[in-house]
């Protein structure tokens, strides 16, 4: 786990060999004790470089070990010794220093980088502080300002930017680990004191108290509910105003707290799961590691509406060449203007210049006869898209790749009517598309390995988080948000306000509630689908019960606030009143509160009081139970894949860890208990009706989240 090798007759040469990362596990720490304390011993020795295998310096605690009780020497007393050594240590930095990699770091007395080195404290998106000193010698270092900015993020930054604040000595385009052995060298018998980061004063800012207050209340605002950030702050504040030791011991109160309180565990979950989510599988038995994608080099996106314009974008800042379609000459150009004026803004703020050579625009399909892939991006109408798929067929050469941005038809309705099923495949991307980091890849029966392989990859390659999704109306992500959306609306109309539900779930930790998050996303694009399947409209209302559509309950409300031409955000009107179009303001507004009390009063409903829990519970518990729904239908292959669909693709508090995980975390009978109690007391709503993969993990004793795979038994898996 760390090789010893004695190199230049008189340098201790340390090599971390863990891979991928060379985390501090158990063993590694072990090693670098031992290691240590032979490099000290022993009087051949002048020097020590500690450096990692396969150019990673070191990725940081194994995350894993955090999951049972600490084995193994603990961090801290390996990292002090090796501060405290009489010998000087010099760490070489490639690849990596990330959390407790970076804190090894620190303890060194010098620290040379690779210039394409990447240094960070990234604990806290783990829901931890840097405990292992991190949070006391950061700011020593480099001051209370930037530590503090560092160390609350856990941004990674360069090598260069390392340099520059003042955290590695040099830096270096050649091989790290022998510049580091010739530093090192060069520094015997050199005074090692004023190295030793731990014993230098922070120093502090005549505006400490303001600086902390401002930093507070950014993190309060930025990430609801979220307790690391604020721990982080109360680290920074115990460097900058007590002795290390002293701080040294306030940091590890702060991580006991974090560490037991739950949140830590969501967000350790939730960095597995991004991870376990590319792994796809399909039932052929092709999967992520034995398929292979193919290279796309040029594509085509046709439709440049909402979506079509930013798949454009995310398409070309990667270096594939793109031809953009559109149905109309004044409709080209708008979209034109648009891509251009957003790959530009892009590429400015990432500093490099926009690929705009890279684009084409057409208003023939003709022009598509030789590009790698297609993203259809038109309107969400499936005749509309099947003549489009036809042409394509008949227009690109057969080893085309065709997708479809559709956000819920049946893929493999498009494929029937190409001469190519293999080669088609959803590419669900979510809105803004160059911004949204998730990627539903939905993988018709017919679709290829090979196709499947292509679109995660070139996900990948976008930047996206790729997740593979069964076929099934509204894939995983939207057809879980019905049933969420529909008990926001039922509880409207049984006595709550909109503001009343967006609090309880922004507290929850949602940065907005389900009706200001409809008012932004416009609520004509719902009313849209609902008349399009038949739920509302002149006919459907006159020939339904009141409140009822195809023998369930319906709220028409959604519908009747369309109806006053309130769109949202857009018209200055929806859920809340704005000042004007386009505010983004949210007021209460006076005209719903009276909507909603005709409209009980038209029906006789008596409002009742409606609490926080009951908001949280209808709306989440039943969200989950869909999800538990789609993995007994086989349309997401774990729960994992769903709560990495949610954070990215919902914004589903990470510190929640996704729905799948919070209802693990609230305990399966506690969920399964008060869905039977909704479900009785609305057994009209049939998404309330616990489903039998949550009564059977009842029965099986409520495994934790990470073992459900093994009692998803379906009969018919599509992933
Ligand atoms: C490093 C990366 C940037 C590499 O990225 P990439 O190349 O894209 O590869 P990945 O696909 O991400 O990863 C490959 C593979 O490696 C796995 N992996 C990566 N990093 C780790 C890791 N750190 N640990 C374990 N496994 C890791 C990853 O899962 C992949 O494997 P797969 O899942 O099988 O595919 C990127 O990987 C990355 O960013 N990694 C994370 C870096 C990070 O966040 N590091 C910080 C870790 S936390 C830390 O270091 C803190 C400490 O050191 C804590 C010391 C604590 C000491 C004090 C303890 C006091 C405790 C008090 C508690 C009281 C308890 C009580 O009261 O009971
Ligand atoms: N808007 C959203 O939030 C999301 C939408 N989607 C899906 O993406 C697709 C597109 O949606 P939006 O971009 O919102 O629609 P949009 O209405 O903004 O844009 C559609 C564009 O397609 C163009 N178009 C129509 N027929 C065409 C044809 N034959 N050839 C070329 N262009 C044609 C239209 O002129 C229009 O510009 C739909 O399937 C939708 O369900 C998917 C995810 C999110």
């Amino acid at each position: 786990m760390a090789r010893y090798e004695l190199v230049k007759r008189s340098v201790a040469l340390i090599t971390l060999t863990n891979p991928p990362v060379n985390a501090l596990s158990s063993p590694v720490r072990h090693a670098i004790a031992k290691s240590m304390e032979r490099a000290l011993s022993d009087p051949k020795v002048t020097a020590v470089v500690i450096c990692g295998e396969n150019g990673r310096f070191c990725g940081g605690a194994d995350i894993r070990e955090f999951a049972g009780p600490l084995r193994g020497p603990p961090l801290i007393p390996v990292l002090d010794a090796i501060e405290a050594g009489r010998k000087p240590v010099v760490a070489a930095i490639e690849g990596v220093a990330l959390g407790g990699g970076f804190e090894l770091a620190l303890v060194c007395h010098y620290r040379i980088a690779h210039s394409k080195a990447r240094l960070g404290l990234p604990e806290v998106t783990l829901g931890i502080l840097p405990a292992a000193g991190g949070s006391q010698r950061l700011p020593r270092l480099i001051g209370i300002p930037a530590a503090l900015e560092l160390i609350t993020t856990g941004r990674h930054i360069s090598a260069q930017e390392a340099l520059k604040l003042g955290i590695v000595d040099q830096v270096t385009d050649q091989n790290a680990c022998e510049m580091a052995v010739e530093f090192a060298l060069k520094s015997v018998g050199k005074p090692l004191s004023s190295r030793r980061v731990s014993m230098l004063t922070t120093p502090c800012p005549p505006d400490l108290d303001a600086l902390l207050e401002a930093a507070t209340m950014q993190v309060k605002k930025k990430a609801r509910g979220v307790m690391a950030p604020l721990a982080c702050i109360q680290a920074v504040r115990a460097a900058a105003t007590m002795p290390f030791s002293k701080g040294m011991k306030r940091e590890s109160e702060l991580m006991t707290t974090l560490f037991n309180s739950g949140q830590a565990q969501a967000f350790q979950y939730c960095f597995f799961a991004q991870r376990t989510a590319g792994k796809w599988t399909l039932p052929s038995g092709a999967q992520w590691n034995n398929s292979k994608p193919r290279e796309i080099r040029s594509a085509a996106v046709i439709g440049l509406g909402t979506m079509g314009r930013g798949i454009v974008v995310s398409l070309a800042r990667v270096g594939i060449s793109v031809i953009a379609v559109e149905s109309e000459k004044k409709l080209l150009e708008n979209g034109r203007q648009m891509v251009i004026g957003m790959l530009e803004r892009d590429a400015k703020r990432r500093g490099v210049s926009a690929s705009l050579n890279l684009l084409n625009f057409t208003l023939s399909l003709q022009d598509l006869k030789d590009v790698d892939l297609v993203i259809e991006a038109v309107f969400e109408d499936m005749a509309l898209k099947k003549r489009v798929f036809q042409e394509l067929s008949k227009v690109c050469r057969p080893t085309t790749l065709l997708c479809t941005n559709t956000s819920g038809l049946d893929v493999d309705a498009l494929a029937g009517v190409t001469n190519r099923p293999h080669l088609v495949a959803g590419m669900h991307f979510f809105s803004p598309a160059h911004v949204m980091k998730l990627l539903e890849v939905v993988c018709g029966p017919r679709s290829s390995s090979e196709t499947i392989a292509t679109a995660m990859s070139l996900g990948k390659k976008m930047g996206k988080v790729s997740v593979a999704v069964g076929n099934c109306p509204g894939f995983v992500g939207n057809r879980m948000l019905k049933p969420y959306l529909d008990q926001a609306t039922f509880l409207l109309e049984e006595g709550a306000t909109p503001e009343q539900i967006d609090k309880a779930l922004e507290d929850f930790g949602f940065a907005m509630g389900v009706f200001r998050m409809s008012d932004l996303a416009g609520l004509d694009v719902g009313w849209r689908v609902r008349k399009e399947s038949g739920l509302t409209g002149p006919d459907v209302d006159s020939k339904n019960p009141p409140r009822r559509r195809q023998g369930h309950r319906y709220c028409p409300i959604p519908d009747m606030v369309c109806e006053q031409g309130r769109f949202g955000q857009k018209t200055g009107r929806g859920w809340y009143m704005y000042d004007k179009p386009g505010d983004t303001n949210a007021k209460p507004d006076p005209l719903i509160q009276n909507l909603l009390e005709t409209y009980r009063s038209r029906y006789g409903i008596q409002p009742r009081n409606i609490s926080d829990q009951e908001i949280i519970e209808r709306c989440l518990f039943v969200l989950a139970n869909e999800g538990f729904r789609i993995l007994e239908d086989g349309m997401a292959a774990r729960p994992e894949d769903i709560d990495v669909i949610y954070l990215f693709g919902y914004a589903f508090p990470r510190h929640r860890g996704g729905p799948m995980f919070y209802v693990s975390m609230v305990g399966l009978e506690r969920v399964l208990e008060r869905l039977e109690y909704y479900h009785q007391a609305h057994p009209d709503v049939p998404h309330l009706e616990p489903s039998a993969l949550l009564k059977k993990l009842v029965a099986c004793g409520s495994p934790p989240v990470q073992k459900w795979r093994e009692y998803i038994k379906t009969m018919h898996s599509h992933l």
